[in-house]
């Protein structure tokens, strides 16, 4: 076992701690966050094959009278779709065996996120193009690669904004009224910084 756990870690497999150090931070108006940093060890390699060989696409978005790219690129797996790496649908079975009986569903999507350096970015939204604009839900994201800050303030202000730092392998998990109440963002930063990749797993209809 132990020899076997030993070239495990020398192939670089990826591995997945528990959940049970999950702290929960309450927000304003029913919103929460649950913060675990390190969930994923030994992730270097996942880094480099999902920034290899993900198919990354630029985001393009209307802006008046331009199409303007995005500043970060995408990839996005669908409920049933097969995900680039096991450990990733393995992330997404705990999340759901973990969150079951508060959620009452699964996570069923993935949405891939490449921040390639500081000047990619994305700008202060919630995730409110299904149901959570409407309803609780929970949005769960594994970080990848370089430090970068998840910025959370509450749409309606009032409040200053909180900075959660999300290194190589951490876990925030964004619930309650998070998405509908409350607005996050990665900010640019003028640090030289490497490239980051973002796995946000989420239910069904919440995008
Ligand atoms: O990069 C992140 O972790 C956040 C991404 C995000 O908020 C989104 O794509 O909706
Ligand atoms: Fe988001």
């Amino acid at each position: 076992m132990l020899h076997q756990q030993t070239s495990l870690f020398a192939t670089g497999a990826p591995v997945l701690g528990g959940l049970d150090r999950l702290r929960r931070t309450p927000l304003a108006h029913g919103a929460w966050i649950d913060v675990l940093p390190g969930w994923l060890s030994g992730a270097d390699d996942l880094f480099a094959e999902l920034a290899a060989e993900v198919p990354w696409r630029e985001e393009r978005r209307q802006m008046y009278d331009n199409v303007v790219a995005v500043p970060r690129l995408l990839a996005h797996y669908g409920p049933g779709e097969p995900l680039p790496d096991p450990v990733l649908a393995e992330a997404r079975d705990r999340l759901g065996r973990h969150y079951a009986a508060e959620l009452g569903e699964p996570f069923v999507s993935a949405g891939l996120c490449y921040y390639r350096d500081g000047r990619d970015s994305v700008a202060w939204h919630g995730d409110r193009f299904g149901r959570g604009a409407t309803h609780d839900t929970m949005v769960a994201i594994l970080s990848l690669g370089e430090p970068r800050p998840l910025l959370l303030r509450p749409r309606g202000g009032g409040e200053p904004a909180r900075k959660v730092p999300l290194g190589h392998g951490d876990l925030i998990v964004m619930g309650g009224s998070c998405q509908r109440t409350w607005d996050h963002a990665i900010p640019k930063t003028r640090a030289s910084v490497g490239g980051r990749i973002s796995v946000q797993f989420r239910p069904r209809g919440v995008a």
